[in-house]
């Protein structure tokens, strides 16, 4: 079996590098049966090739504060004898494979990068101060009494750390200065709008470095421990976020 592994960062939300990926399919003459699914975070594709080979192409999607980091790996044997089967696998269809991806890869990342331009993508602060996290409640709309991460939707041509910044200053009247990178979740598009996955929250943890939080659009904050965050009623997008919160609580 010979194996190539490709990487490309692709500058869209998980969900949409998934679905462009798929819509693309595979750069192969003939078809693949999908084995597993997980979306959107990978899946892998096997077919035979010719009388005893066989080829398997499979994907992983990892959410980055830049975007979505796609991780393909092409594995393959002609299933060819000896001498002839060696050079058949090396020779002549590894640099097929290679080609062939790299065209892939770059029109994978072109068609989400143009996709991504029509989805509203929202990113959330998790501010941290000590071992406590702050959480807000949201007032009116379908999520009314429900708590999330301060934040909102990046407008038009804003970068997302732009965007986290001043959202914490029109939410919470504080200056903020983003840390690292949590994870990115799918939205049901409930509030923001749009198909169910096609938009997603990207969260950051960071640190006030000017001012008190005071709600002003918020029912009511709460500066809370790791043993508190499974309590609340969360939005269910961001259940997922939990552990990393966590994490970075517990490093603290
Ligand atoms: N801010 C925030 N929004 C979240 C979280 N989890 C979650 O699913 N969402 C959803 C709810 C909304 O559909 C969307 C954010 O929209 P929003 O209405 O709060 O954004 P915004 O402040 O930019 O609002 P607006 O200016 O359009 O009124 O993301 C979260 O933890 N924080």
């Amino acid at each position: 079996m010979f194996r190539l592994r490709f990487t490309a960062l692709v500058e869209a939300p998980l969900t949409v590098a998934f679905d462009v990926a798929r819509a693309l399919g595979r750069p192969w003459p003939f078809p693949l049966e999908e084995v597993v699914s997980v979306r959107p975070e990978h899946d892998v594709f096997t077919a035979p090739f010719g009388a005893r080979g066989r080829v398997a192409h499979s994907r992983r999607f990892t959410p980055t504060g830049a975007g979505t980091r796609v991780d393909e790996q092409v594995e393959w044997e002609s299933g060819l004898p000896g001498a002839v089967g060696a050079v058949v696998d090396r020779v002549v269809l590894r640099p097929r494979v290679a080609r062939a991806m790299r065209a892939h890869l770059d029109a994978l990342a072109a068609g989400a990068a143009l996709r991504a331009r029509e989805v509203v993508q929202v990113v959330g602060a998790a501010l941290v101060e000590g071992d406590r996290v702050l959480v807000a409640q949201r007032t009116g709309g379908p999520y009314d009494g429900c708590w999330e991460f301060p934040g909102g939707k990046v407008d038009p041509g804003e970068s997302d750390l732009a965007a986290l910044v001043r959202e914490c200053a029109e939410e919470l009247g504080v200056a903020v200065a983003p840390q690292s990178f949590l994870g990115e979740v799918p939205l049901d598009g409930v509030v923001a709008g749009g198909a169910p996955g096609a938009s997603t929250m990207r969260v950051w943890w960071a640190r006030i470095t000017d001012g008190r939080p005071v709600a002003q659009e918020h029912a009511e904050l709460r500066w809370v421990g790791a043993a508190d965050l499974d309590a609340l009623d969360w939005i269910p997008a961001d259940r997922p976020l939990l552990p990393a919160v966590r994490a970075v609580l517990a490093a603290r």
